[in-house]
């Protein structure tokens, strides 16, 4: 049970998605970049892993932080390692992020899982084996036949129906697109959306993150038209109190904080002062699956669902293992690119989808993730 080793391995894979200047994903040629994978090992031989980019496990930070933590320590004070980690960032100076911990903590609860050969939400104590999914749909871009246009978006909301999704999340456009923000313009893309799908598919924004409150107050009230399930961060989730006045203003169910920092202690103050209708949480957005339930179970106190951000075995699990949320974030997505192709280095799907728009959570032990180390021993980078 004692924590023997940590080691990061760094190889390349190929990917047709490309980061723009405010890091939103679009479709692209195919090109090689670099991901990692973090192991941690035991002294009976037992390993867990989890991916993440390089940076994040840079070789500064596994020596100066992770490994004085977790070596010699039991793998399955996975509370105790996680705790004496996040009280090391405030004076880490801002070196070891959220993203750090989260990639550590799954590396965690994989180890757990492979080693009692049960999957994590499991150990966790499952809700249940299946969710429906949401199809979250890229940022949107100035592609021609890509996601240009409202008629763009219409098409798309159709074809992700056909696929079997019974929700659809929009992220409209961003700059860099020339025009853009817009909210006449993402009022248009929903609309579009909606007359393509109709009323009983499930449909939600995720807009332009740096709105006014005006700009916001006017989005909203155009989605309360189009019988819209929530509005996902569009104002920056540093002004709480900005959201505060957007939820007590609008009927729409107002969601976060995504992407705001604080983990699940800033949460609460988001319930508190009312700034939310539904929590969010992702893992790599409050440093773990440790933290991302302790945020799930603070909305359930509350009465309130906590919608998990992100896609990957590492959110799946969470949402297997808990009742207050009603999906799994599928994406993203394009009409250029193929989801189910996955990933090279996995040699299966993380989060198969059925005709039906339910994702089954892998009955494989740990986070269930297919890995092909062959693959990886292949494409070593470093
Ligand atoms: O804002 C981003 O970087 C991406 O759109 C990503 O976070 C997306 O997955 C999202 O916001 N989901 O809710
Ligand atoms: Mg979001």
């Amino acid at each position: 049970m004692i924590i023997t080793d940590v080691d990061v391995r760094v190889f390349r894979t190929t990917t047709r998605r490309h980061s723009d200047s405010a890091g939103h994903a679009h479709p692209g040629r195919p090109h090689q970049v670099e991901q990692a994978i973090l192991t941690i090992r035991t002294e009976d031989g037992h390993e867990g892993h989890s991916f993440t980019a390089p940076e994040i496990v840079r070789p500064h930070l596994i020596d100066k932080f992770v490994k004085k933590v977790l070596i010699g320590k039991d793998h399955r004070d996975r509370e105790k390692l996680w705790q004496d980690l996040a009280h090391w960032q405030r004076g880490s100076a801002a070196q070891l992020t959220d993203r750090t911990l989260a990639a550590v903590d799954c590396a965690l609860w994989d180890l757990a899982g492979r080693t009692l050969n049960q999957p994590v939400y499991k150990l966790i104590g499952a809700y249940r084996d299946k969710v429906l999914a949401y199809g979250s749909i890229m940022c949107g871009d100035e592609l021609d036949g890509g996601l240009a246009t409202p008629d763009d978006y219409g098409r798309f909301g159709e074809t992700l129906v056909k696929r079997g999704y019974k929700g659809i999340k929009l992220h409209t456009w961003m700059p860099p697109v020339s025009w853009a923000p817009d909210v006449k313009m993402d009022i248009k893309a929903c609309a579009a959306v909606r007359e393509a799908v109709g009323p009983d598919i499930r449909l939600m924004i995720d807009a332009f993150h740096w709105y006014s409150r005006t700009d916001a107050l006017e989005l909203g009230r155009g989605l309360e038209k189009l019988g819209f399930d929530w509005i996902e961060e569009p104002m920056d989730e540093q002004s709480l109190s900005s959201y505060k006045w957007l939820a007590d203003n609008l009927d729409i169910p107002v969601v976060g904080p995504e992407s705001a920092a604080g983990k699940h202690w800033h949460r609460a103050e988001w319930i508190k002062a009312g700034a939310c209708d539904i929590l969010r949480t992702g893992v790599n957005d409050v440093g773990g699956i440790t933290p991302a339930l302790k945020t799930m179970h603070l909305a359930e106190a509350f009465g309130m669902e906590c919608e998990v951000h992100g896609n990957t075995a590492m959110n799946l699990h969470v949402v297997a293992a808990t009742k207050n949320c009603r999906w799994y974030e599928r994406g993203l997505l394009h009409p250029f690119l193929e989801y189910d192709d996955g990933h090279d280095y996995l040699k299966s799907l993380s989060d198969p989808m059925d005709g039906d728009g339910y994702v089954h959570v892998p009955d494989r032990p740990g986070l269930g993730e297919d890995i092909d180390f062959d693959f990886i021993d292949n494409n070593r980078a470093r």
